[in-house]
């Protein structure tokens, strides 16, 4: 699968722009802030139905305008596949393939697999659990169109629970059967994402671990450890057991929802015992994985969009994960950067095609 051509109106700080992409290499070069991560961004909006980078819609719209429009022609299975992005101040965004407008966004995503690299990424490490589950059930969901459909209805009741919370505070009052409705639902659903998520790291794990071995020469060894509630009790009891703090509380404090992972070297949490480079070396381990688990379950190589790459790595690793696009490993790659030769030295030592974008 490939993207052969892309052109943008008014996304972000790009009025309008037209590429007509290589097959297998394209190098996006250009100074600080001309707009290079936000061509790679469009693509992933193409993909994903959002921006990786911010997901509120209408800040994606040109300052000066009140419309984006992005459209891409992709080539998968050697069929053409046209994919549109579009948003209007004040209206709902559009996504359409081949000219139809999909009712929801959701059942686009995994169409076009996609997988970022960028320097937002080390959010990952630094922020609240929300972005590891959001990073975890992305993984999941580009994969698993049933997990998507459970995942979004369970973050809908919980919502709709809360608000019930509320409603009973500010009511004083109680109403044992409308809570259990909820209750049910939500144990239902949380138990299989749960189950879900077991799973899938059963085999994400040891693929991240060779991925991180291969980029350090097995310097030392990382883990990721899954923190569930759901481990201890079942989320029917544990929704029991926590009634009166929920309803003092007014949300719902225990679930799927509260889940995290726990990123780790040599036993201690990355976030406070690893070096920059190690950081660095984990999350490219990380979504490297993300690629292998994609590509294993969606059988075509997805899309890998490498912004600002040399932040992560030195030139040879630089080298060595372009140069796997020879060896089909890889499929078609993105690269975004700042110095021009440095980008053409790297992408030349490939042998393969590659066409340079200067912005
Ligand atoms: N809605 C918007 N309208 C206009 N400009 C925007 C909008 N959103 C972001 N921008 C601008 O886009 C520019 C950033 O573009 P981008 O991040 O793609 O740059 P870059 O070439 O990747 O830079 P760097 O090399 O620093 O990473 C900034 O100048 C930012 O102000």
């Amino acid at each position: 699968m490939h993207l052969k051509n892309l052109s943008l109106l008014n996304y972000k700080n790009l009025k309008t722009a037209e590429f007509d992409f290589d097959e297998k290499i394209n190098c996006l070069v250009g100074n600080n802030g001309v707009g290079k991560t936000n061509v790679l961004d469009s693509i992933y909006l193409l993909s994903f139905g959002k921006s990786y980078f911010n997901p509120i819609t209408s800040q994606n719209i040109n300052h000066d305008s009140d419309f984006f429009v992005v459209e891409g022609e992709f080539k998968k299975n050697d069929k053409a596949e046209k994919i549109l992005a579009s948003a209007k101040k004040g209206q709902k965004k559009i996504i359409k393939r081949n000219n139809k407008a999909y009712e929801k966004v959701s059942d686009h995503i995994g169409f076009i697999p996609t997988v970022i690299i960028s320097p937002a990424d080390r959010d990952l490490i630094i922020e609240g659990s929300e972005t590891r589950r959001k990073f975890m059930d992305g993984v999941i969901s580009q994969s698993d169109q049933s997990y998507l459909n459970k995942l979004l209805q369970y973050t809908k009741l919980v919502s709709q629970r809360n608000s019930l919370l509320k409603y009973f505070a500010a009511n004083n009052t109680f109403e044992r059967d409308t809570l259990e409705v909820y209750n049910l639902q939500m144990s239902s659903l949380g138990q299989d994402l749960f189950e879900k998520r077991k799973e899938f790291l059963k085999e994400f794990i040891p693929i991240f671990n060779k991925r991180y071995a291969d980029i350090t020469n097995n310097k030392e060894i990382v883990d990721i450890n899954y923190k569930s509630q759901l481990f201890d009790n079942s989320l029917a009891n544990l929704l029991e057991e926590n009634l009166q703090k929920d309803m003092a509380l007014q949300y719902t404090s225990v679930g799927t929802h509260k889940d995290d992972l726990s990123f780790e070297i040599e036993g201690h949490p990355i976030k406070k015992f690893g070096s920059q480079g190690q950081q660095k070396s984990f999350l490219i381990a990380l979504k490297l994985a993300q690629f292998d688990f994609i590509k294993k379950i969606s059988k075509v190589n997805p899309i890998l969009l490498l912004d600002d790459i040399f932040d992560k790595l030195d030139e040879n690793r630089v080298a060595h994960i372009v140069a796997l696009v020879a060896t089909d490993e890889l499929g078609q790659i993105f690269l975004s950067d700042t110095h021009a030769e440095r980008t053409e030295k790297v992408v030349k030592s490939s042998n393969q095609s590659y066409k340079i974008f200067k912005l």
